[in-house]
């Protein structure tokens, strides 16, 4: 589509802009302002008034990079770049090297070669000496940050590279999306020379390497989620759904990993039970989180597998990032899992991404570039890993009604700055 107004010098005006009403966004909260320095803060307030032309921002930006390049280069750059980013961060993140460079100090490519036992490389650009970036620093201080590197480049990266024979192989002639598991690439991956030939949660759960202890995977996934609810404003989320309305209630928390987010719902509701469900091998790392917290008393674990017959009665079932992982059928399944122990009125709260609407009535795009960028990528990974995908509203209500009639859509809860939002359903009988 021609769009005569994209020209570099409007964009360049519209940066401006934008860059006056952030920053003043942020000294009118105090915020400090975005640097590169290794004590810059993690994220900026989520505030609707940041968060909105922040995203702009990003958008804006991105079109003149685009501009800038120019379509041959552009094109160059997305073949060239992507590889090589992945190799680098894999390696940065494989080795370690957040912890090797000291916070506040510096180290030579000399010190990181011996310590990784590789040959130093003789051409260094610049300075021999590193320090912490912003970005850097960010992952030094907190593993769960590294584990959601390691998860994508490790578990995820092997399996993109072969999305395209999965599409032939398991695609070619079909007249519909497949909706079985063993379709997605995640089957075809290798690692060191073996082809996995199973699903990602059996992969995480049984793959073994020497020097690393089985089921290293798995684990390194649930601190991956936790690091991933750091972001996309989780706690601003969650809140969109009145808990307080539940009065002295249990909330079940199924496929809960490490309790992560029942933590976050104890601190804020003292009404609260939390009981969260996952795999019996995800205890250990569960009664590490949460037996130390001080809300302890009110979360517990019960070992559970999401495709039997649900066993808890509760006021509600907390659902957090899990039917993404699964195409339709299998949430269907989940869903109508619930059914022998639900009673009129029960919450079922589907917390998980929820796809906008690309354009509204007019065909001018509501949803701002970095949002639609993040959810295309997270919809891929989910096809990657699991063959399945991230929901529209509408994608939403019809598998929920397909589970089951009397499931009713009682709203969409969403907050600006974050992919995710709130499918609150109630069973009515
Ligand atoms: C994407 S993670 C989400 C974890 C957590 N709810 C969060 O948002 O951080 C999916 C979780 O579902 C769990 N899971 C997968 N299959 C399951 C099953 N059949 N029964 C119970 N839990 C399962 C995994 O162990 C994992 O903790």
């Amino acid at each position: 589509m021609n769009q005569p107004d994209l020209t570099l010098e409007s964009l360049a005006a519209r940066v401006l802009n934008l860059t006056t009403v952030l920053t003043t966004a942020l000294q009118e909260r105090n915020s400090p302002q975005p640097s590169f320095s290794q004590d810059a803060p993690d994220f900026l307030s989520p505030a609707p008034e940041v968060q909105g032309p922040r995203l702009q921002l990003i958008e804006t930006l991105t079109k003149m990079l685009h501009l800038a390049t120019g379509p041959t280069e552009y094109l160059l750059h997305q073949c060239l770049l992507p590889n090589a980013d992945g190799l680098i961060v894999d390696f940065l993140n494989r080795f370690d090297i957040w912890h090797l460079v000291p916070l506040n100090g510096s180290a030579s490519y000399a010190d990181i070669a011996t310590a990784i036992q590789l040959p130093e490389v003789t051409e260094t650009p610049g300075s021999d000496r590193i320090i912490h970036s912003a970005a850097s620093a960010y992952v030094a201080r907190d593993a769960a940050r590294s584990a959601f590197i390691g998860h994508c480049m490790e578990d995820v990266r092997p399996a993109a590279a072969v999305g395209v024979d999965a599409l032939q192989k398991f695609y070619l002639g079909l007249k519909e999306h497949s909706e079985e598991q063993e379709h997605c690439p995640t089957y075809l991956a290798s690692d060191r020379g073996k082809v996995r030939g199973t699903s990602y949660w059996e992969f995480a759960e049984t793959y073994e390497e020497p020097g690393k202890p089985k089921g290293y995977r798995a684990e390194r996934f649930a601190l991956a989620m936790k690091a991933l609810s750091q972001t996309q404003l989780t706690a601003q989320v969650l809140d969109k759904f009145d808990w307080e309305s539940l009065g002295d209630a249990t909330v079940v928390d199924v496929g809960g990993s490490t309790g992560h987010i029942s933590l976050l719902l104890a601190k804020a509701h003292p009404r609260l039970k939390m009981i969260v469900q996952d795999f019996p091998e995800v205890e250990t790392s569960f009664n590490e989180a949460i037996a130390s917290s001080e809300y302890a008393s009110r979360i517990s674990f019960h070992a559970y597998n999401f495709f039997e017959p649900q066993t808890l009665t509760a006021n509600a079932y907390l659902f957090k990032s899990i039917f993404h992982d699964w195409s339709d059928k299998y949430v269907v399944q989940i869903l109508r899992n619930l059914l022998p122990v639900l009673k009129s009125g029960v919450h079922i709260i589907i917390f998980d991404n929820i796809i906008p609407p690309d354009h509204d009535e007019h065909g001018k795009p509501v949803v701002p570039l970095p949002t639609r960028r993040l959810l295309g990528a997270v919809d891929l990974q989910m096809f990657v890993n699991h063959n399945s995908k991230e929901r529209k509203a509408s994608d939403w209500t019809e598998v929920v009604k397909r589970a089951d009639s009397r499931f009713e859509l009682m709203g969409f809860y969403t907050v600006v700055g974050s992919p995710m939002g709130i499918v609150d359903v109630v069973f009515n009988t």
